[in-house]
């Protein structure tokens, strides 16, 4: 799968471009990262990628195709896992199976293979409610998997959980994405987490979002928590984080915000 968006421009606001000149090639299999000043327009960029929102000038490709809606080649989770609360776990990765129709054993079988990925087949008959939020969170994944997204849309995935759990699973969806191949393109306002885990961090400037910096991340393979003791990472999580302050500091002047 080759991901493509070619000057791309999306608006909200007519003349007040959001996102403008966009640019991007992301290979089969590549692990990006999205980072940015609040407002720069990494979600939007994310549902443009998703079909839930349409570029005003410029199109997004998927092999070729040009994306106009959402599909099951494109898997999302988002902040809060938003499970359905009167769906058991196993149900809750099952939705989009049932929603194309795929007949129960091959559904059955990919939720079991899918929940012994993320380690929760002892949970498959339990509710969303009694999870942790961390728990919930590989539920959200699991269900964006099951269709077999040729792209794993992630905004934000971990932002609302604590440190170690968050820790814990970008562990997880690193291992995830080398079992699976799928492609990832992850949003974090975390450039620890951004350098963490991208193979490349786009710095997306401000006003309008645009991409200022594509970061190939030679760290290496595969990223434990020792690489990220070492020298070389915190030399580029200083380097990204630099370029993000800078970002944030140029759109509070442009806008007349102190400091
Ligand atoms: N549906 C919408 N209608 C109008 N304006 C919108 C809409 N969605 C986003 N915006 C505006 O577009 C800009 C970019 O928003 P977006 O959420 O893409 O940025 P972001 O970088 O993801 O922000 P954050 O880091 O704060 O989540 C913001 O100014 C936001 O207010």
């Amino acid at each position: 799968m080759s991901l493509r968006l070619i000057d791309v421009s999306r608006e909200y606001v007519a003349g007040k471009p959001v996102l403008s000149g966009i640019d991007l090639a992301i290979e089969p299999g590549e692990f990006v990262t999205v980072v940015g000043a609040s407002g720069s327009g990494k979600s939007t960029l994310l549902c443009l990628i998703a079909g839930l929102a349409r570029p005003t000038t410029g199109q997004v490709l998927l092999d070729g195709q040009e994306v106009l809606g959402p599909g099951p080649d494109r898997g999302m989770a988002f902040q809060t896992a938003s499970l359905y609360p009167w769906r058991s776990v196993a149900r809750n990765v099952a939705f989009g199976l049932e929603a194309m129709g795929v007949p129960r054993d091959v559904r059955d079988e990919r939720v079991r293979w899918l929940l012994d990925e993320v380690g929760l087949t002892a949970f498959a008959g339990t509710l969303p409610g009694k999870l942790s939020g961390g728990q919930q969170q590989r539920v959200s994944i699991a269900r964006a998997l099951a269709c077999q997204p040729r792209v794993l849309l992630l905004d934000e995935p971990f932002g609302a959980l604590d440190v170690q759990t968050k820790e814990d699973m970008q562990l997880f969806i690193r291992q995830i994405w080398q079992d699976v191949g799928t492609t990832v393109v992850m949003v974090t306002h975390d450039v620890e987490e951004a350098v963490f885990l991208g193979q490349r961090v786009l710095v997306l400037s401000s006003d309008p979002g645009r991409i200022s910096q594509d970061i190939q991340v030679d760290l290496p393979e595969p990223r434990t928590l020792t690489v990220r003791r070492s020298a070389e990472f915190l030399a580029l999580r200083a380097r990204v984080e630099d370029l993000v302050r800078a970002e944030h500091r140029a759109h509070q002047a442009l806008n007349g915000h102190a400091g």
